[in-house]
C-alpha cells in the first residue's frame, strides 16, 4: 500500500474545519441579459455541501452592507464595504488567460479577510477558498499555523483582476505571493485551466495536487504517484460552483473517515450535482441519505485515516473502490418528489428562462 505521511488532525474523533473565503453576489448573463442571479462564492457551496453531509464548520468570511441572501453561517458584515460581486458571461469566447467556460468579472470587491478576522482556536481542518483576493498571505500563514491539514483552492491565490473592469486574470502560482507557503499546505486544488499555471511537478513534492477536468472527474498527484478518479454523468445547466462542490465533497468525506481515492469520488459526486443546477445547488433529502449511508458503510470497510492511529493516509485506491463508485452512481437514482428537496442556504433567482445550455 503506498502511503505518505500526512499526520492526521491531533487524533480527535470529531473534526472540526474552518472555511475562509468571501460570500459574493453572482451575476450569469448571456446575450447581453442577466438570466439568474445568485449567492455565490466558493465559501457558499461548500457549506452547502458541508451542510448536506452533515460535517460542522466554522466560517470566516466578509460581506457588505447589501448583502441579500440568508445564510446559515452568519458572515462578518462591513458596513462601510459593498458584497464582492462577478459578472459571469458565458458567451465572451475564450481568453487565453481566463476561466475557458465563461468569462468572469469581478465588478466590487469586499474587505480582505486579515489573520485578525480569523478565530483563535485549533481546528482539524482549514479550507483557504478565497474568490476575490480576499486572503492574503499573511491569513494563509496563519492558517497553515492554527490548522492540522489545510487545503487551498488554487483560485485563491492565483487570481489578478483588470483595473478597468475586474476581468479575472491568472497569475502564475511562483509569482503569486503564496509559493513559500506551499510546503505547510497539504492539498492544493486546481481546475485543468488553473493548473497550467503551476508546475505541478514541483508541487506535488510538496502537497498532494488535485486537478479537477469537468465532465472528465478528477487526478490526484502526490509525492510518489498519481491517480485517476472516475466521474459520474450529469446534465450540465451551469458550471459555476463545480470546483467548489467537488471540494466540499472531498474533505467532506476525508471528515467522515475517508481515504483519498474514495473521498475524491464523493468530491466528483457534488461535482455533478452542482452542474445539473443554475447556481447553489438544492440537495433531495432521500438523495443525500443514500449518500450518508453509503459513507459510513464505505467507512466501516477501509482504513480510515482518523482511526488507523498510524498518522498515514493511503492513496492507493482500496479494495472495493470500484463498488463504492457504483453505489453512489446509483444513490443518484432515487427520483425526486415535492418536499425532499433541502434548502440549506440562499436561493438563486431565475430571471431569464429556466434552463441554460453551456456554451461550447
Ligand atoms: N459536466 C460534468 N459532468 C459530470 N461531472 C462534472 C461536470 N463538470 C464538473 N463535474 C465535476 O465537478 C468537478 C469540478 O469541475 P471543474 O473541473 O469544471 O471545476 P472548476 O472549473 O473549478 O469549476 P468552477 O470554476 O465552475 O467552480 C469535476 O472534477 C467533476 O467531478
Ligand atoms: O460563485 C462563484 C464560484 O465560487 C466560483 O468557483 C468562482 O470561480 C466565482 O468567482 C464565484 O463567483
Amino acid at each position: 500500500m503506498v502511503t505518505t505521511t500526512i499526520p492526521h488532525p491531533q487524533n480527535t474523533p470529531i473534526q472540526s474545519v474552518l472555511i475562509v473565503g468571501n460570500y459574493c453576489h453572482d451575476v450569469l448573463l448571456q446575450g447581453g441579459a442577466v438570466f439568474a442571479e445568485t449567492l455565490g462564492g466558493a465559501a457558499s457551496f461548500i457549506s452547502n455541501v458541508f451542510t448536506a453531509l452533515s460535517v460542522s464548520f466554522h466560517l470566516t468570511s466578509k460581506v457588505g452592507f447589501d448583502f441579500k441572501y440568508p445564510v446559515n453561517h452568519e458572515p462578518i458584515v462591513i458596513p462601510s464595504s459593498k458584497t464582492s460581486v462577478f459578472h459571469a458571461y458565458f458567451d465572451q469566447g475564450h481568453t487565453e488567460n481566463a476561466h475557458q467556460d465563461r468569462v468572469l468579472k469581478r465588478v466590487e470587491v469586499c474587505d480582505p479577510i486579515n489573520p485578525s478576522d480569523l478565530p483563535d482556536k485549533r481546528f482539524g481542518f482549514g479550507m483557504a477558498v478565497g474568490v476575490g483576493g480576499e486572503i492574503l498571505p499573511e491569513t494563509l500563514e496563519k492558517m497553515v499555523e492554527t490548522c492540522d491539514a489545510v487545503f487551498v483552492d488554487i483560485q485563491a491565490l492565483i487570481r489578478a483582476f483588470d483595473k478597468n473592469d475586474g476581468t479575472v486574470k491568472l497569475v502564475r502560482l511562483k509569482e503569486s505571493g503564496f509559493y513559500h507557503l506551499l510546503p505547510r499546505v497539504k492539498f492544493l486544488k486546481a481546475s485543468s485551466e488553473e493548473a497550467l499555471f503551476m508546475d505541478v511537478e514541483e508541487v506535488r513534492q510538496w502537497c498532494c495536487v488535485v486537478v479537477t477536468h469537468g465532465k472528465d472527474g478528477c487526478e490526484v498527484y502526490w509525492k510518489d504517484g498519481e491517480m485517476k478518479i472516475e466521474p459520474f454523468g450529469a446534465n450540465q445547466v451551469d458550471p459555476t460552483g463545480a470546483g467548489d462542490s467537488f471540494l466540499g465533497g472531498f474533505v467532506g468525506g476525508l471528515v467522515h473517515g475517508l481515504v483519498v481515492p474514495d473521498a475524491a469520488l464523493v468530491g466528483n459526486l457534488f461535482g455533478s450535482l452542482t452542474v445539473g443546477q443554475i447556481g447553489l445547488p438544492k440537495f433531495d433529502l432521500r438523495l443525500l441519505q443514500r449518500i450518508k449511508d453509503e459513507v459510513q458503510r464505505r467507512k466501516l470497510h477501509s482504513t480510515c485515516w482518523f482511526e488507523s492511529g498510524d498518522d498515514l493516509i493511503s492513496f492507493t485506491k482500496p479494495a472495493g473502490h470500484d463498488e463504492f463508485r457504483a453505489s453512489l452512481a446509483s444513490s443518484k437514482l432515487v427520483s425526486r418528489s415535492p418536499g425532499s428537496v433541502e434548502q440549506v442556504t440562499g436561493q438563486p433567482k431565475l430571471l431569464v428562462g429556466s434552463v441554460y445550455d453551456k456554451p461550447n
